[in-house]
């Protein structure tokens, strides 16, 4: 099964990074959704030779061919330049998105996407919070959830991208139970772990203190995975967040489950940015990302770093060949 990469944001990094990778040797084929001219233009403006070649079907690709990028066309709205945001292409973002999708559900491709800018997209009316809330939409599954990993470390979030203001309601038994759950089929199936040891952190400093720092854990959090302890799943916590990073727990850990973003993300990424990669779990196709932001400040410049696209499209690639041979 081929890599169908959206390159994301066409004013953003993601052209340049996809036009570095097909410099590479890669070992599964990998195709662009994009705007052949926007990464001709790309390419060009960083000097490096790569052939755009267009395609009409992906199901023939069998090897990548350094140097070439083949790429299912998807027309830009608008002109773009290399740093400049316009709302114009918001739809053309979504577009690249709904063609990689389609292509997922019907097992013609894993996905693995580049940055794209949620400011943007909200700007030009369209709401938007993330690739991980539109992938769970579009594929209709009840819940999906967001999980980065780099050498050491994978960490998963209870909530995405909402408010902190709002996320305290957003932690429910219910929703937690349903995390906790796609997460632990996900390590079995997908990372070869047979019986998952996932630490569980509180949402308040030091878990609640017993409750004088918050109720959440005991009314909520506490219940919930007593509930799924009863199945014999293997969970510590909850735990409190700033002491949980450490080799004591991690060393016998397959995860970390984080109440939110801000909890679990700067950790990871101060542990691996530029070698992570973002996974949602739970949906009925693979999808890895990059796991960084559009970085404008650097988009035709040639400075942007493709290493943790690399990582995506390894993780993908190597998620796609261990399903195959478990026949997950
Ligand atoms: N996967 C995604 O779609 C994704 C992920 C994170 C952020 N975003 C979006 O990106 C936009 C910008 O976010 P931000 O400014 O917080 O984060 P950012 O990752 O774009 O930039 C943060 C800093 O890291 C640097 N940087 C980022 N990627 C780099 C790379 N590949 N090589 C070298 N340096 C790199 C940037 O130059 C900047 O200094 C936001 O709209 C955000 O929502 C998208
Ligand atoms: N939360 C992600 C990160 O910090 O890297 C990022 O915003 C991308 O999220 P989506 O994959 O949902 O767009």
């Amino acid at each position: 099964m081929p890599l169908a990469v959206t390159p994301g944001e066409p004013a953003g990094i993601g052209p340049d990074l996809v036009l570095k990778q097909a410099m590479n040797a890669l070992d599964r084929p990998m195709f662009a959704i994009a705007d052949p001219d926007l990464l001709r233009d790309r390419a060009r403006q960083l000097e490096l030779s790569v052939e755009i070649a267009e395609i009409a079907d992906p199901d023939h690709l069998t090897a990548h061919t350094a140097g070439v990028l083949p790429v299912w066309p998807v027309k830009l709205r608008a002109p773009s330049e290399a740093g400049k945001l316009d709302p114009a292409n918001a739809p053309y973002v979504l577009d690249t998105l709904d063609a990689a999708i389609d292509l997922a559900l019907n097992h013609r491709a894993a996905l693995v996407t580049g940055p794209v800018h949620k400011g943007v997209i909200n700007e030009a009316g369209i709401p938007f919070t993330g690739h991980t809330e539109y992938l769970e939409q579009k594929s209709g599954v009840e819940q999906v959830v967001m999980m980065l990993a780099t050498e050491g470390l994978r960490v998963a979030l209870v909530t995405t991208h909402l408010p902190l203001a709002d996320v305290p309601a957003a932690i429910t038994p219910e929703r937690l139970k349903r995390v906790t759950a796609v997460l632990h089929a996900s390590l079995q199936r997908d990372f070869g772990c047979a019986e998952p040891h996932i630490l569980v952190a509180g949402l308040n400093p030091h878990a609640g203190e017993g409750g004088h720092l918050g109720r959440e854990e005991i009314e909520v959090i506490e219940p919930a995975l007593a509930e799924l302890r009863a199945l014999g799943w293997d969970l510590e916590g909850p735990l409190p967040a700033d002491t949980l990073f450490q080799p004591h727990y991690l060393d016998r850990a397959d995860a970390v489950l984080a109440m939110y973003h801000d909890q679990g993300l700067p950790v990871l990424k101060y542990k691996g940015f530029g070698a992570a990669v973002n996974i949602t779990l739970g949906l009925p196709f693979i999808r890895t990302s990059v796991d960084h932001g559009t970085a404008l400040d650097l988009a035709g410049t040639g400075r942007a770093s493709d290493t943790s696209l690399g990582v995506a499209l390894r993780t993908a690639a190597d998620m796609a060949f261990y399903r195959s041979t478990t026949h997950a």
